[in-house]
């Protein structure tokens, strides 16, 4: 294709003027130089690989927190200043306290548009709470509560077919469990949310969309190549236009990314046809809350079909592996802590022997809710690992940002609060949160979920986030909308796999680590496959 020299120099120049104002734009703010921070690996690209390309994720915010404090300052791309906190007052200003005036940065919305849409994770300020005031009933105490027969039902299908598939003529199998915990929420969301039917538990990813999620994440963002981290990387500093080309580009890490959404939006598309035609049948099939919004005269309530299929892409990324995987993890440290599974375990038989003995064939919300070890469970699972381990907002305006635990500046003085400048990126630091000592106590970096049962040990308690101070589903306005289902849904799975399996290590000597793979994932250590494995000894009892 031949291109008029005249247009590439007009581009050329216009990118050019636009970096040297957004340069000068950053210079222009006020310093956190004051603030100790580990050294940048290079001017280029600063401390960015340490949280992108971990060897595991923590290792990075666990060493610096050690070394400067909760709160430091890191460098990120061509030298620009970023405010890293842990500190539970900094987070609780960002999400809750300031509203919508921490909004996300721009790159940062390109990418969740690209991926998912303009639905609530893109959304900002009026938009999302409009967006969010919709969505709010689908996740109220009633919905949940119709949820749980299919969260037991499509848990006891998974039992049922990994007895067929793998345990013909054996007592005990090594299993990935991943792969089955990630069937059985992609069923569990396809059904509750929008009445779709994934088939994943009985034929693995057989449909177009389940085998489009197969490993979506771990392909695009594990082990990220140079030239990915490097387009990462500069991303902050290109015009939304640039980044809108970058992501629409089948190659790298954007191959995956770029099919996954394509086949994502058909089969939406196809949802809402179908339950639309429905409805206007007089038929059942439009009972979801999203769907009777998309069908609504009023517009305040009235959710347009550009809206509802961003919304569907929303719900299907974010209320599927996310479950899976934290689940998983819950596995993992039980199978290493078999005197608190055997504890897990009675509790199950005893609250459904309670439930049988009062005539009910399904456990209750409160049941759940009465389960003191494995709400435990997973609780400490969601604190020890935040699948989301960080997230990053821009500040809307001038601002100072309070401080519980003050930092010694690098001239020694103490500080308490940090005053920042609008535009000023802010990494607020789950992960090293919710490992805190301050907060959880001595042994914060041990996984030990008699810590909720005794009470936490700390000595600084701020409510943040949306369970027992556990910043896993973020906090505030924007915090998780399917927090609670996640946590139902997890308990109910954990319930019908426990009842039928003890799960331990595998004989042959692996160790898993939580790899960077978009989510926190677990992954064999050194192994050159780049998907999710979580190998665990299971054994019918
Ligand atoms: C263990 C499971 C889960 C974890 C740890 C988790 C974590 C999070 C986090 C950290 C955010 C904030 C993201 C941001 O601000 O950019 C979030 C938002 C969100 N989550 Fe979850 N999530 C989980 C399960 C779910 C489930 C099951 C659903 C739906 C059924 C869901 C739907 C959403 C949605 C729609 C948002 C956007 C909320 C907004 O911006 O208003 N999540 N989640």
């Amino acid at each position: 294709m031949h291109m008029d020299p005249i247009y590439v120099l007009t581009g050329a120049f216009l990118c050019s003027l636009w970096l040297i104002r957004l340069f000068f734009k950053r210079l222009s703010r006020r310093s956190i130089d004051y603030l100790l921070g580990p050294p940048p690996g290079s001017w280029l690209v600063g401390n960015f690989p340490d949280l992108s390309r971990p060897d595991e994720l923590g290792d990075a915010d666990f060493s610096w927190i050690k070394a400067y404090g909760s709160t430091l300052h890191i460098k990120h791309t061509f030298g620009e200043d970023r405010l890293f906190t842990a500190d539970p007052k900094a987070i609780q200003y960002i999400l809750n306290t300031s509203g919508y005036n921490f909004p996300k940065p721009p790159e940062s919305r390109v990418g969740s548009e690209m991926l998912l849409g303009r639905g609530l994770v893109w959304a900002e300020g009026t938009q999302h709470a409009r967006q969010r005031k919709i969505m709010n009933p689908a996740f109220s105490f009633a919905a949940l509560r119709g949820f749980l027969p299919l969260f037991r039902q499509t848990s006891q299908r998974a039992v049922n077919k990994i007895k067929d598939d793998m345990f013909a003529g054996t007592e005990s199998k090594v299993v990935d469990i991943t792969k089955w915990l990630s069937r059985i929420t992609l069923d569990a969301i396809g059904e509750a949310a929008f009445g779709y039917q994934f088939h994943a538990v009985t034929k693995g990813h057989g449909s177009k969309l389940a085998k489009a999620y197969d490993n979506l994440l771990p392909e695009a963002f594990a082990d990220l190549s140079d030239a990915s981290l490097a387009t990462l990387s500069v991303m902050g500093w290109l015009p939304t236009f640039l980044i809108h080309a970058l992501f629409r580009l089948p190659v790298g890490m954007f191959k995956p990314v770029h099919s996954y959404i394509t086949i994502a939006r058909e089969v939406a598309q196809d949802i809402v046809d179908k339950q639309t035609a429905l409805y206007l049948d007089g038929k059942e099939g439009s009972k979801d809350v999203m769907m009777r919004a998309n069908l609504s005269e009023d517009p305040k309530s009235k959710l347009s079909t550009e809206e509802i299929l961003p919304q569907m892409t929303t719900l299907f990324l974010a209320g599927h592996d996310t479950t899976a995987i934290t689940s998983s993890w819950a596995l993992y440290h039980l199978s290493r802590n078999l005197e608190y599974q055997r504890l897990v375990r009675e509790e199950i038989k005893a609250t459904k022997a309670a439930a049988a003995e009062r005539g009910d064939s399904e456990l209750t919300i409160a049941d759940l809710d009465s389960m003191k070890y494995l709400l435990a469970t997973m609780k400490e699972t969601l604190r020890y690992h935040p699948i989301v381990p960080a997230l990053v907002r821009e500040a809307g305006r001038d601002d100072v940002i309070p401080l519980a635990l003050p930092v010694k500046s690098k001239t020694g003085e103490t500080i308490t609060s940090i005053p920042v400048s609008k535009g000023q990126t802010v990494h607020m630091s789950f992960i090293g949160y919710n490992r805190l000592p301050e907060v959880w106590g001595p042994d914060a970096d041990q996984w030990r979920p008699e810590r909720f049962l005794e009470g936490v040990q700390g000595s600084q308690k701020v409510n943040l986030g949306v369970i027992s101070n556990v910043a896993s589903f973020s906090s505030g306005l924007r915090g998780c909308i399917g927090w609670r289902f996640a946590v139902l849904e997890m308990q109910a799975i954990l319930i019908e796999l426990l009842e039928s399996f003890e799960f331990s290590p595998p004989s042959e000597n692996v160790e898993i680590i939580m790899a960077a793979a978009g989510v926190m994932t677990p992954m064999i250590k050194g192994s050159k496959e780049r998907r999710a494995n979580l190998p665990l000894t299971m054994t019918l009892l």
